[in-house]
């Protein structure tokens, strides 16, 4: 039994409590002002490229390399919304027909070289981008500027991808909205009145408006795959281990180096694999993408919800549907049987992720304490005086972090032996059962994109991604298009360890079948 009397009298405690909390805020929160608001229809159609596409087309000068100021003028026109810090990107691309005329050696050649070459790329801010901000969301971060490339963003650009600049996150990357007090809040293209999701939110966002051709994000809980649910654009959590995290902010501790995961996110399947490819780097080798997937060979499962966790709320109605038909889509396009599976443990789902997010590494050393992160180096702050100070409107922290922050002192995240025997157990029954050739179909998340702060008072749900990094599995996200209210759909579809090439087969079999992105903008 994972969870005490004593801790299920509390988690009834704090529901109760919550909902209580949310009633008050429903009632006294006044109307944003963008209330059913979303982006404008694109009427660039270049805006509604793939890279593989657009990078064609400049390569043979079918559309110049200058293409950038398309997107940058766009990404400005929606700056509101996704809150990015543009950089030098003008000057870069100006210098893409150049290169493009010296090469003598043909198309295939400069494919070869730089099969990026002029793709407007944008890059979450904790990501190190030479000359931008790196602050994560911090106040006391404030012109801390980047000295350096971190490895995935260089070998994109060395790929020939056009950096626009850093985009939003929540504080410290550590929430599913990407709102903070130093850059404010980023919202939805689909909605306005809607999170976009984090903590890549500002990727989520700008991917999703199609102010960006491509984008790189980072996934410790759901970062990646959070967004790219809520901004219906597709997203690949890797395998742990491939793609550098160096050079972000905040580092990794403890044993969450072994849970966290760099990765592309765009708004085309056909996108994802090349890049993984370059952003992988020499470790490009240790995953198979280059084998060709047979989706009529592979075993398919299907896991339609956590199995009624205290912790998190029942998946939304729409979901449970969309994840059906895809189920019914498989099962008459290739001639398979998708099997219907369910796991206890993935009850479990927020208890196993938090336990495992505070183990010490492997010399002993306990990861550090996100009070700590949250500070000034040497001076940690204090979550309940800075809770006192958010009812007075004066922390510089949201509520969110004081809440992790309080979270960390509470029982609930104290390292459990019961949870470590759950997880372990549901590793060894996962990994036998997806091998090297099965795939899993499990919900991203309870419900489509919420409203600007609700997540405070549903704080776990993001447990359906989380509990995916501690079984260091790769997962890609992938859009089904839009519920009625026009809200993006999509699933979490996950593979044995360095199977990523067989989740990355399904996301364009899925966008074939379902239809993928869709303009936030069109009817
Ligand atoms: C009233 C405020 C309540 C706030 C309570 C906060 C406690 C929630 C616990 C953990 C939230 C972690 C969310 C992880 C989001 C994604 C992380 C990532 N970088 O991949």
């Amino acid at each position: 039994m994972a969870l005490g009397c004593l801790q299920r009298l509390q988690v009834w405690l704090f529901k109760a409590l919550v909902g209580l909390l949310f009633a008050v805020f429903r009632l006294l929160s006044p109307s944003s002002g963008v209330s059913g608001r979303k982006l404008p229809p694109i009427t660039d159609p270049l805006l509604a490229l793939s890279a593989t596409q657009l990078a064609k087309k400049i390569r043979r000068r079918e559309v110049s390399g200058k293409y950038t100021e398309v997107t940058v003028e766009d990404a400005l026109l929606m700056t509101e919304t996704h809150r990015t810090e543009f950089s030098a990107a003008l000057q870069e691309a100006a210098q893409v027909d150049k290169l493009i005329e010296e090469e003598t050696g043909g198309e295939e050649v400069l494919e070869d070289r730089l099969p990026l070459l002029g793709v407007p790329l944008s890059v979450k801010e904790s990501f190190s981008l030479q000359g931008m901000p790196n602050a994560t969301g911090l106040i006391s971060r404030r012109g801390f500027v980047s000295t350096v490339d971190a490895p995935p963003v260089a070998l994109l650009k060395r790929a020939g991808a056009i950096p626009l600049g850093v985009t939003n996150t929540s504080e410290l990357c550590m929430w599913c909205e990407s709102n903070n007090h130093l850059h404010g809040i980023t919202r939805n293209p689909y909605d306005l009145d809607r999170i976009p999701g984090g903590s890549s939110g500002g990727e989520g966002s700008i991917l999703g408006g199609a102010g960006a051709v491509i984008g790189i994000g980072a996934d410790i809980g759901g970062s990646i795959r959070m967004p790219c649910f809520f901004c219906g654009v597709f997203g690949h959590k890797t395998t742990p281990g491939i793609v550098s995290n160096e050079n972000q902010y905040p580092p990794y501790s403890g044993r969450q180096e072994e849970y966290v995961s760099t990765g592309p996110m765009c708004r085309y399947a056909e996108d994802l694999l090349p890049m993984l490819k370059i952003m992988a780097g020499p470790k490009v080798n240790m995953l198979s993408l280059n084998t060709k997937v047979d989706l009529k060979k592979l075993r398919f499962f299907t896991i339609p919800h956590d199995g009624g966790s205290m912790m998190t709320y029942p998946v939304n109605k729409d979901l449970m549907q969309i994840q059906k038909q895809v189920v019914q889509r498989l099962e008459a396009d290739l001639g398979v049987k998708v099997q219907e599976v369910h796991f206890p443990e993935l009850k479990y789902g927020f208890q196993i992720w938090t336990t495992y997010m505070g183990l010490p590494d492997d010399k002993g050393k306990p990861p550090q304490p996100f009070a700590e992160l949250m500070g000034e180096p040497g001076r940690p702050v204090w979550p309940l005086w800075e809770l006192l100070k958010r009812f007075l409107g004066k922390s510089e922290h949201t509520a969110a972090a004081i809440g992790l922050g309080l979270l960390e002192m509470s029982p609930l995240s104290k390292p459990s032996a019961s949870v470590i025997q759950l997880k372990e157990k549901l590793q060894k029954e996962m990994e036998e059962l997806l091998g090297t050739d099965g795939v899993l179909l499990y919900p991203s998340h309870p419900r489509v994109a919420p409203k600007h702060h609700h997540p405070l008072f549903r704080p776990f749900d993001f447990a359906y991604t989380g509990v995916i990094n501690i079984l260091g599995l790769p997962v890609t996200q992938c859009p089904l298009g839009l519920n009625d209210e026009g809200l993006p759909l999509g699933v979490q579809v996950v593979a044995g360890k360095l199977q990523d090439h067989l989740t990355l087969a399904m996301a364009l079999y899925l966008e074939k079948t379902f239809g993928g992105w869709r303009d936030p903008g069109a009817n």
